[in-house]
């Protein structure tokens, strides 16, 4: 496995496209759009450039890394020669299910076609496809070439070949592979994460609590246990007669609206995308570059620090 294509060069494909690279992958990858790629090559390049500044990576191997990926808004030559497709477009269903069309018609019968979908189960997404046995779900989280968790979706129809392959790949580029035992929509960690960020909208739109309060307490609390204690050993170590209070005692006063926030779909009616737009639950006037700095920074030395343990 050798060959990797990512399609998308957004958020998600730029940080995917310098994880395989980095691995010793041959890389193409592709967007539609000519600065989309020249973006994805400058924050591929910064985020590199930490790896050396804190001796993480030699300039060698950075300049050796950025040598493996070919960047190509040509759909075609992107994908004829893979041997493992991850697609990392836009959320959309109908444009996930366009281009797998296109790619079941140029690649092989043994090429992987993985997605880095955050929701959408495989049968949705293989619901036009010739040869559904070679899909499968590989979520990884932003940024891809920090997190070490990826998570691995399957179903009875994924060929055993294709999880296995895809489980060794996710080991080879350094992941965490997690393989779900049965599909659920938004699998495992989105799962917990909207649950989480259905309360936290709750708390800012009853007026109990700001975004930032938020980020602050979350971060100094289960951030700062969970990087080291997951939520199930936390309870271990709290007591389970105590979980069982908390649970019992806060269960009934939860949100259990099914709406996206209104405040939620206005921001994203007026642009307020975050980073991209420069305006989101913060301010920007870098398009996050000194945050995406920091944010790197910071989980190098977390993953350092998780490596010596
Ligand atoms: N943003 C995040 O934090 C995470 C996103 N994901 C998932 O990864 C996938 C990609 O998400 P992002 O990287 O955030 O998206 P993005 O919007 O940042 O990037 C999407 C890329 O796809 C290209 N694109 C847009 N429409 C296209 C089309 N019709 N055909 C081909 N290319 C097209 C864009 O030019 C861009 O390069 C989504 O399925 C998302 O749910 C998964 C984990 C985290
Ligand atoms: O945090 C992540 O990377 C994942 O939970 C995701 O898949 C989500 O899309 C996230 O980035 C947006 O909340």
């Amino acid at each position: 496995m050798k060959n990797i294509t990512i399609l998308g060069a957004g958020v998600m494909g730029h940080g995917a496209a310098q994880l395989f690279a980095q691995a010793g992958k041959n890389v193409h990858i592709r967007a539609r759009r000519e600065s989309s790629l020249e973006k994805a090559r400058e924050l591929i390049t910064d985020s590199l450039k930490i790896m050396v500044e804190k001796e993480i990576l030699t300039e060698n191997e950075m300049e050796q890394t950025l040598g493996r990926i070919t960047y190509t808004t040509d759909l075609h030559e992107a994908i004829q020669d893979a041997d493992f497709i991850l697609e990392s477009i836009p959320e959309d269903l109908e444009k996930k299910l366009d281009t797998y069309d296109i790619i079941e018609s140029v690649v092989s019968d043994k090429t992987i076609i993985s997605s880095n979908t955050s929701t959408f189960p495989i049968k949705e997404l293989t619901q036009r496809a010739k040869h559904p046995e070679r899909f499968i779900i590989t979520h990884f989280f932003n940024p891809p070439q920090l997190v070490p968790i990826v998570e691995i979706v399957k179903v009875d129809d994924t060929s055993e070949d294709v999880v296995n392959t895809t489980y060794d790949i996710m080991k080879e580029i350094g992941k965490s592979p997690v393989v779900l035992k049965k599909e659920i929509t938004g699998f495992i960690v989105n799962r917990v994460q909207v649950a989480m960020l259905r309360e936290a909208f709750n708390l800012m739109e009853k007026g109990v609590a700001t975004a930032e309060d938020i980020d602050v307490a979350m971060k100094g609390s289960l951030g700062f246990k969970w990087a080291f204690c997951g939520p199930m050993e936390s309870q271990d170590l709290a007591g389970l007669q105590t979980t069982q209070a908390m649970v019992g005692n806060i269960l009934q006063d939860l949100s259990n609206t099914r709406e996206v926030p209104s405040f939620l779909s206005e921001m994203v009616e007026n642009d307020q995308l975050g980073i991209r737009t420069n305006e989101g639950f913060y301010n920007y006037d870098d398009n996050g570059e000194n945050a995406i700095h920091t944010r790197d920074d910071n989980f190098l030395e977390l993953q350092k620090l998780s490596q010596e343990k």
